[in-house]
């Protein structure tokens, strides 16, 4: 049986499914077929970005599916080189034209760098991709409070989503407890930690033999009680249906918290610090 994905509202009215596809390196007709698949099975929320270069895959595998486009979520990104006004109205038209969409579900701003300082302008024309129609929910990604503060002060608009890395070993409390008194809902890229050590941890292997689950479903049955959507890209058939088959279980409080106790300051993956990486 598909298992059925409970969904959240997000503070513009935007419903998404608490597990969706993440589509990093999932390109081309094999990509498309993964994605497929997803949607067979019950994805209904799928992750791309401009800079995946799959954008068309996705319009690929939305086409090859049966699942109607009103039925599915489909959101991208906007790089870090088109945050300047003019250019970023075009990259969203250029995002739609290579999906061959006319409207994305969620649009995100992929980094804020800093350095280059034109995030504001990214979401000014964000904000008026919305009132075009190009573009149902408006969120970004890797935002720091200051930044999503300064969002809100030069444009009077919170963005709806903000994306971030968050996996056990990066448990970003913090940020999340921000999040929630603002109702900005929290995304988690990387939800698996890539599905690298994290696999092996002894912690993990405890609570998922007690549950007769995998590693990957405790850890993604902790983000939906954290109150996150989580993306995890898998290009296995049995992995994507794993990854969905979380609901008819849950955590206890000192589960969730050993689990949470995983996380450390360096934590990150790849030392991506939203602070100072610039993204191309
Ligand atoms: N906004 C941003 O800055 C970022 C956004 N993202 C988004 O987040 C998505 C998810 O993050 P990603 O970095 O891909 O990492 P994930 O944490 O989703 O891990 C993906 C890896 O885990 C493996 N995997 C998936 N399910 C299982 C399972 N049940 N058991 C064992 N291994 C598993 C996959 O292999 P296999 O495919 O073989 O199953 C793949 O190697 C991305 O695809 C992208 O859409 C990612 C990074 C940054
Ligand atoms: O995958 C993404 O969305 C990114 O932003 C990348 O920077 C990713 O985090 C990465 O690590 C690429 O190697």
């Amino acid at each position: 049986m598909k298992p059925s994905i409970p969904e959240i509202t997000l503070h513009d009215g935007m419903t998404l499914p608490v597990i969706g596809l993440g589509t990093y390196n999932l390109n081309g007709n094999e990509g498309a077929n993964a994605i497929v698949n997803a949607i067979d099975i019950g994805y209904r929320l799928i992750d791309t970005a401009y800079n995946y270069e799959n954008e068309g895959t996705v319009g690929e595998a939305i086409r090859r599916t049966s699942i109607p486009r009103h039925a599915l979520k489909i959101t991208s990104k906007l790089p870090g080189r088109y945050h300047s006004y003019n250019k970023a109205v075009t990259t969203i038209q250029e995002s739609l034209y290579r999906a061959n969409l006319d409207y994305y579900d969620l649009y995100l701003i992929h980094w804020p760098n800093p350095k280059q300082d034109q995030y504001v302008e990214a979401w000014q024309a964000l904000i008026d991709a919305q009132k075009w129609g190009f573009i149902r929910s408006i969120g970004v990604c890797n935002f720091l409070p200051e930044h999503l503060e300064r969002l809100e002060t030069e444009t009077g608009v919170m963005p709806s989503i903000n994306q971030i890395e968050l996996h056990p070993f990066f448990n970003q409390e913090a940020q999340r407890s921000w999040h929630q008194e603002r109702q900005v809902v929290t995304e988690s890229w990387s939800p698996l930690a890539r599905a690298s050590e994290i696999l092996d941890n002894v912690v993990l292997q405890h609570i998922a033999q007690h549950h007769q689950k995998t590693i990957a479903q405790i850890i993604l049955r902790w983000h939906y009680q954290l109150g996150d959507i989580s993306i995890p890209k898998s290009a296995s058939p049995k992995r994507q249906l794993e990854n969905i088959s979380i609901f008819d279980f849950s955590l206890d409080e000192a589960e969730m918290k050993k689990i949470s106790d995983l996380s450390h300051s360096d934590g990150r993956l790849k030392n991506q610090d939203p602070a100072t990486y610039e993204e191309f």
